[in-house]
């Protein structure tokens, strides 16, 4: 098993039948790395995800996990691989111990972190010797986050994991990524949650419609990321149209107006706004939120032919 990038994707392609789910996407995480994955509905993150673990066949590209290949070496990468899925489905006769018990059997692995991980998110012995069929979704989503680390992978691939969890078990949560982190232990984790990743993650990559948009350091897109120009104009006097800095897509609030631009054109949108009847301008830093909102929306997919 290999020293090298704990993720690689090279050109992956997944098609569903007229529709393209991931579309050339290549894409390395180093070994230790706590990865991001972000994109809208219908980017193509579980897609993505699903080849990385071996669930799925790529119809085209190459995809190497620790070194492997997940398809046709997956008995040597499950022992090293935790997956949480979104949409999580356990057998429901089955307790929480013996669905632990089933997993680790298909991971092929001792489950040194199990009682530890199962203490930590409250999963009392009582609860795992209930069958899970009446478990509450954050009970599951417990269940699901101790399977994927319970053998305490290099590699844990998480699929919206705080999905369900109340605030006080997130805290663990991030905890628990903190310390495989400090561990040297390789997450990918996918997530709607701007705020999760910006806490968790060193570095994001942002995917729509299947491709690439960018892969960038938190820190990064912090930089990056749009000034706010707000301006209010004399005596009412709404200048109805903006001249050249239309193009920033103008949002009017009365007669109050808002512009998201990127830094290096500030100073040339002020020029083209402060010929205008302008009373009053201010320019901040828009939120890290609004910088990927922005990449969601109008981002340049990499590799466009
Ligand atoms: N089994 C399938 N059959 C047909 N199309 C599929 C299938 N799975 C996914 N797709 C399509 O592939 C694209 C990517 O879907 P995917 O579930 O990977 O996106 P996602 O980024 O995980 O979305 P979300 O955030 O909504 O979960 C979508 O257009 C989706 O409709």
């Amino acid at each position: 098993m290999s020293d090298g990038p704990a993720i690689e994707l090279t050109g992956l392609t997944k098609r569903y039948g007229q529709v393209t789910g991931v579309d050339r996407l290549s894409l390395a995480v180093r070994s230790g790395e706590v990865f991001g994955f972000l994109g809208p509905n219908g980017a193509g993150k579980t897609t993505t995800l699903r080849c990385l673990i071996g669930l799925l066949r790529p119809s085209e590209g190459r995809v190497r996990v620790l070194g492997l290949d997940p398809l046709t070496d997956h008995r040597r990468v499950a022992p090293h691989l935790g997956y949480l899925p979104g949409e999580l489905r356990f057998y429901p006769e089955l307790s929480g111990a013996e669905t632990l018990d089933l997993l680790s059997a298909l991971q092929g692995a001792a489950v040194p972190r199990r009682r530890e991980l199962c203490d930590r998110l409250g999963l009392t012995h009582a609860i795992l010797t209930r069958p899970v069929g009446g478990y509450s979704r954050g009970m599951k989503q417990k269940l699901g986050l101790v399977q994927a680390m319970q053998h305490d992978p290099r590699l844990v691939v998480l699929d919206e994991p705080t999905e369900g969890l109340d605030p006080l078990v997130q805290e663990t949560f991030f905890a628990l990524l903190r310390e495989a982190a400090a561990a040297g232990r390789t997450v990918l984790l996918s997530s709607h949650i701007l705020p999760e990743v910006q806490r968790t993650c060193g570095r994001v990559a942002i995917i729509r419609d299947g491709r690439l948009v960018t892969v960038q350091s938190v820190a990064g897109l912090r930089e990056a990321r749009a000034r706010r120009i707000r301006l209010a104009f004399v005596d009412g006097k709404g200048a109805r149209s903006l001249g050249g800095a239309e193009r920033w897509t103008p949002r009017w609030h009365g007669d109050r107006v808002e512009l998201l631009v990127p830094p290096s054109e500030v100073v040339g949108a002020l020029r083209d706004l402060l010929g205008l009847p302008v009373a009053d301008v201010t320019v901040e830093e828009a939120g890290l939120d609004e910088a990927f909102l922005d990449l969601y929306r109008t981002g340049k997919t990499e590799d466009r032919p």
